[in-house]
């Protein structure tokens, strides 16, 4: 087993550009407080079609307003929802990532309210009759202080499929899409029906959560889970995973024996759409609730939404004065089986609603072989089982790299978190690879490489197998010390410049002219036209023996300066020493 190596600087560089401002994320610790936060995900099925209809489901940001449309997903009069066989098998695979006991029959209702963005006045969903629930799911924390990795665990109460409702839009970015000029009058809403009918997932979590960190991490991890196993992108930016926070700030009693907490009143922050917005939403609402439990005012059950440029969460109305959703069944959908080919499900996986054991008799099961006529409302546990066993969960990646490779536990964790265990198998795939090497490609994808993912985000859209090529190419050049450890960075980036895609880095060097420079005569020229630029510089260095490191630095940026960054650093530091030694003897 090779075993790697980190200068403690990459290390925290790397680190860092994963987990942006975590320090303020640290919460103090009130003994005299307690909180607990509880999440709701919604995560939207990857599938080519929506839930109900089969209109496709494309990339939503690139494709024009209305135009991926069903009739049903419009609430047409007389259309029929017909289940995606995709949206159960996604929610199957889920509940098993997630450890969630699976309901052999769950079921179908309407959600009513009444908003634009609901043209059928109601949501299909399983708010009470779950496919899946009583989970679990461990998930990695590293201590922002320690840098130390830590696993907790956080219970699942359900995941229940349900469609995704449409969009409004902003007016000022269909003007923008539409390049239309003419005004709207003021309050217009208008709505985008492409969202209308995508399929979700609903996961529901206990209160588990103690910190705003720990629902990041959450969040984080589940995202890598579910792009793990196929079953959403996890595409923030487009909604594609929307988290609500529900918070809750708890007294403690310390005078009775033991402590009692007190009950506290849980606020809901609707939609968080980015992994940041999770963090700073979700610590500033415990802060404000805080606030006002130690001024002894009252914390309103509300619904609340997070303004990310001003950093502070905003009500939008009181749990009080919220709808009645008059849930009925949903009288067009039957109820969805889940069955296993053996007939004899696994009682400790498979628990029928509420357990009924009606629900798992044998009977039953041989009855749904004859049921089969609705194929869309009867599922094969087996063959979803089977799936599941040849996916690659975040936990298993972790492990290959630290078995494999010797890597540290927290390296593995920045690796799997930006998906570069999938480029550096690539990368060392048929190669004899030495300890030296595997610390050079550590090194590059760690800084260099996510550098710029941090820098350029679309750098993670370019073809994977062009992505490889180009990293090879880079690495082939600073192995072979053909360019200057100064230019690694600015390199790199110019490598995956937009213009320069189908470059390796070999013809960027040579195109560019960024080979390093190793000609002595040329480096012993320049730094004579440098001693002769700085004669007050050299004379110093003659005179002041405190100052010679100083003055020695400066010669050493000055010709690099002169030769543009590409010249051979250890050359060039033992040449200008050398002529300022000259200068004294
Ligand atoms: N005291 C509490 N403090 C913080 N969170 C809580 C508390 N009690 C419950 N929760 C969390 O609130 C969430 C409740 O979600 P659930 O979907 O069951 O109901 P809802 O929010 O009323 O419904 P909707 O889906 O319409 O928003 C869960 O994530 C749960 O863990
Ligand atoms: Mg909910
Ligand atoms: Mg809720």
């Amino acid at each position: 087993m090779l075993s790697l190596f980190h200068t403690k600087k990459s290390f925290t560089r790397a680190f860092f550009s994963q987990i942006r401002s975590i320090s303020e994320a640290i919460e103090f610790n009130d003994p005299e407080l307690k909180v607990k936060i509880g999440l709701e995900i919604h995560a939207r099925i990857l599938s080519k079609t929506k839930l109900f209809s089969d209109a496709d489901c494309f990339d939503l940001t690139n494709t024009p307003v209305n135009k991926n449309v069903g009739f049903f997903d419009a609430a047409f009069p007389g259309t029929m929802p017909a289940l995606n066989r995709r949206g159960i098998e996604a929610g199957l695979l889920t509940a098993l990532a997630l450890n969630c006991d699976i309901n052999v029959m769950s079921y179908f209702e309407r959600k009513h309210y009444f908003y634009a963005d609901l043209p059928a006045g109601y949501q299909i969903t399983q708010q009470r009759n779950p496919i899946a629930q009583n989970g679990y799911f461990k998930y990695p924390v590293v201590n922002p202080k320690t840098h130390k990795l830590s696993y907790n665990n956080c219970k699942i109460k359900r995941i229940q499929l349900e469609h995704d409702s449409a969009r409004s839009l902003q007016i000022d970015d269909v003007f923008l899409k539409l390049n239309k000029k003419q005004k709207l009058p003021e309050n217009t809403l208008l709505i985008d029906l492409n969202r209308a009918g995508m399929g979700l997932m609903e996961i529901v979590t206990d209160p588990d959560f103690e910190s705003a960190f720990e629902c990041y991490s959450f969040a984080r991890e589940l995202a890598l889970t579910l792009k793990s196993i196929g079953t959403c992108d996890a595409q923030m930016g487009e909604g594609g995973f929307r988290v609500d926070v529900n918070v809750s700030v708890h007294e403690i009693d310390k005078s009775s024996d033991p402590p009692i907490v007190l009950p506290g009143t849980r606020v809901e922050l609707k939609n968080l759409s980015s992994f940041n917005a999770i963090l700073k939403g979700t610590e500033y609402e415990i802060k404000r609730q805080r606030e006002m439990i130690r001024k002894k005012q009252p914390i309103l059950l509300e619904t609340r939404t997070y303004d990310s440029i001003k950093g502070i969460t905003i009500s939008l109305r009181s749990k009080e004065n919220q709808y009645d959703y008059r849930f009925m069944p949903e009288p067009n959908l039957l109820p969805l089986i889940v069955y296993s080919t053996h007939l004899k499900p696994n009682l400790d996986t498979l628990k029928c609603d509420n357990n009924k054991q009606l629900c798992l008799s044998h009977e039953f099961f041989e009855k749904l072989h004859s049921f089969k006529n609705q194929p869309e409302f009867y599922c094969d546990f087996d063959k979803v089982k089977d799936q599941f066993e040849h996916k690659d969960l975040p936990d298993k990646r972790r492990m290959f790299l630290v078995n494999k490779y010797g890597m540290t536990h927290e390296i593995a964790f920045i690796f799997v978190a930006n998906n570069l265990d999938y480029i550096i198998k690539k990368l060392i795939s048929h190669r004899n690879i030495t300890k030296e090497d595997l610390k050079l490609y550590t090194r590059v994808l760690l800084t260099e490489y996510l550098n710029q993912v941090n820098e350029n985000p679309d750098l993670e859209k370019i073809d994977f197998e062009l992505q490889c090529a180009k990293i090879q190419s880079f690495i082939v050049l600073i192995k072979n010390k053909k360019i200057s450890r100064r230019i690694w960075l600015s390199f790199f980036k110019k490598l995956f410049d937009f213009k320069n895609l189908n470059k390796l880095a070999h013809e960027l060097a040579k195109d560019e002219d960024l080979y390093v420079i190793t000609d002595g005569q040329l480096i012993q020229s320049t730094i004579n036209k440098v001693f002769e630029q700085n004669p007050k510089a050299t004379n110093e260095y003659k005179m002041k023996d405190k100052k010679r490191k100083k003055i020695f630095d400066f010669f050493v940026g000055q010709v690099h300066k002169e030769l543009r960054n590409i010249a051979e650093p250890e050359l060039v530091e033992e040449l200008v020493l050398k002529n300022l030694k000259n200068l004294i003897y």
